[in-house]
């Protein structure tokens, strides 16, 4: 296993207001990693930074060896890092397997696609996507038709169809039914066999049943790190997050 994504004394200071400070992150290739921390952590900060949306003020962020300071947000995303938005970002208008895809072909033209001139080899990636995040037997009505819960699906089969190395997914199970979030669940654990993936979360039970390895955000810092009995016994982290749940 080879080191992802490397991250060394990062701040980002807003007028003075350090969201993230003096961060150190590492993470290896095939992780599923969630970060978890109370509002106001960083833990969207630290995901703009990584993607290019933020420059560090001081630090640095390495992503398979290079350093993420010298390239644009969209030259990032073509290293391999596709980000997850908490707001599905689809076209409504189009089917699910029109939108998957839409996304695997981005060079291409959009009328070739929609005009179904898409290579065979292609269909079949995404009819395999479609079935992966359980819309085969939607895929073709309208996503407008869609629930909550499976456009956000759609929306991470549309960065899958990419071919990202590193999926960044922020709050992937706000507003989904217990059913949807178990199934959500499922599918990031499926993808994290053949992608590496970031789950930043607030739902604890669903933190549960997804996480190996969880990294504690504080006040803009990593806290501590561990499986999710690990950093749940931590006293720190009764103290600064946990506890407000164990009161509650
Ligand atoms: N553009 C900005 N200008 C000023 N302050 C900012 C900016 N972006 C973030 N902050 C501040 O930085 C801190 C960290 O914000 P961030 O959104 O990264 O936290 P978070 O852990 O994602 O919080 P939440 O769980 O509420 O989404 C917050 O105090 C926030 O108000």
């Amino acid at each position: 296993m080879s080191t992802l994504l490397d991250i060394q004394a990062l701040t980002v200071s807003f007028d003075g207001f350090k969201a993230l400070n003096d961060l150190n992150f590492r993470m290896e290739e095939g992780e599923l990693r969630v970060i978890i921390g109370p509002n106001g952590a960083g833990k969207t900060t630290f995901l703009d930074v990584i993607t290019g949306k933020v420059n560090p003020t001081t630090g640095t962020a390495y992503f398979k060896g290079k350093d993420l300071k010298k390239y644009k947000e969209h030259e990032i995303a073509r290293l391999g890092i596709g980000r997850k938005f908490q707001t599905p970002r689809i076209y409504l208008n189009l089917t699910p397997r029109e939108n998957l895809e839409l996304s695997g072909n981005r060079a291409k033209s959009v009328f070739s696609t929609l005009l179904g001139q898409a290579a065979t080899a292609e269909k079949r990636q995404v009819s395999s996507l479609l079935e992966t995040i359980g819309l085969d037997y939607k895929a073709d009505v309208p996503a407008a038709l869609l629930s909550h819960g499976e456009k956000q699906w759609l929306e991470i089969g549309m960065l899958v169809a990419q071919s990202p190395d590193l999926l960044l997914v922020d709050e992937p199970v706000a507003g989904l039914t217990d059913e949807e979030t178990e199934k959500t669940g499922e599918l990031l654990v499926a993808l994290a066999e053949s992608h590496s993936v970031i789950v930043i979360e607030h739902d604890m039970e669903f933190v549960r049943q997804i996480a190996r390895q969880v990294t504690v955000l504080h006040q803009g810092s990593v806290l501590c790190e561990g499986t999710m009995d690990q950093v749940q016994s931590d006293p720190r982290v009764i103290e600064v997050y946990l506890g407000q749940e164990v009161e509650a």
